[in-house]
């Protein structure tokens, strides 16, 4: 289907028409939301069951420009997300990457009582306890964690973000890669609170399969202008053309009567 390959986050391709072309967008249980935190109930049980997660450290991980941002493929077989809301299933790293706007007053995918942040970094697990690929596990209600973490900007840079931008150059267009010589630790992503909301939700992007246990952490990581202005200087055209990633970000979708948790860790 031509216009598949189209879509995008503008008024003709955007998040307004998704569900003409990608029927799950119109689901239930659709990804993001806006986190009211008055309605988040601390449920005693997350407590309990610690979300432990534990990473190696790789180099030479490949980066590549979508069309519709940057992603990082970074499938860890060693890697391990489990406890909290994912059962007694192990989940896995596939992949990271981010959401932005075209202003840092905007970016993030999820709110927080209608706040947005100005970015959104998604760490993307699958259920290898279950099943045998991550394309299987998106066909499943818990084939995915996704692990979301809000970007502030203020004046220090990340340097673990910096290794990502440092190779932004090199994939300006469409379908471009190349490998980040640095050594990534995705555990240095994430902020030093350990506290989260989670509930049950959606890829972001079409087909918005509705898969993925969120689990979204309420302490932001900070980056800076600078580096979100690298972000934006990516084209979303594989030619000379230049239409940059300015946003790709979906507004929050409504809840509906799916249960938000909080853990304090
Ligand atoms: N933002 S997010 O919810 O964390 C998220 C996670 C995974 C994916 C993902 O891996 N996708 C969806 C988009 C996509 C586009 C492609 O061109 C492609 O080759 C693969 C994907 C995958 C995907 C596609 C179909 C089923 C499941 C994942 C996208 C978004
Ligand atoms: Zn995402």
């Amino acid at each position: 289907r031509v216009m598949a390959a189209e879509w995008g986050y503008s008024p003709t391709n955007g998040p307004d028409v998704w569900a003409r072309l990608f029927p799950q967008a119109g689901g239930a249980r659709q990804s993001p939301v806006d986190i009211c935190t008055s309605i988040a109930s601390s449920d005693s049980n997350l407590e309990m069951k610690k979300l432990t997660f534990a990473y190696e450290s790789q180099s030479d991980l490949r980066i590549l420009n979508t069309g519709h941002g940057w992603k990082v493929e970074a499938p860890q077989s060693g890697s391990r997300l489990e406890g909290g809301p994912l059962g007694e299933d192990i989940y896995q790293l596939e992949q990271f990457h981010c959401h932005w706007g075209e202003t840092s007053a905007e970016g993030s995918e999820h709110t927080v009582d209608g706040r947005a942040y100005a970015g959104e970094l998604h760490l993307v697990h699958w259920n290898t306890t279950k099943y045998q690929s991550f394309a299987e596990a998106a066909q499943h209600p818990d084939g995915l964690a996704v692990l979301g973490v809000f970007f502030d900007v203020g004046n220090e840079s990340n340097d673990e973000i910096e290794k990502i931008v440092s190779t932004l150059s090199e994939i300006k267009f469409k379908g471009q890669f190349t490998d980040i010589p640095d050594v990534i630790d995705p555990t240095t992503f994430l902020p030093s609170g350990l506290g989260y909301w989670t509930y049950l939700g959606s890829l972001t992007t079409p087909p918005c399969n509705e898969c993925v246990i969120w689990i979204v952490y309420k302490e932001p990581i900070t980056v800076t202008e600078e580096q979100l202005v690298q972000f934006r200087c990516l084209s979303a055209c594989s030619g000379e053309a230049e239409e940059f990633i300015v946003k790709n970000y979906r507004p929050p979708q409504p809840l509906g009567n799916r249960a938000l948790r909080e853990c304090n860790a």
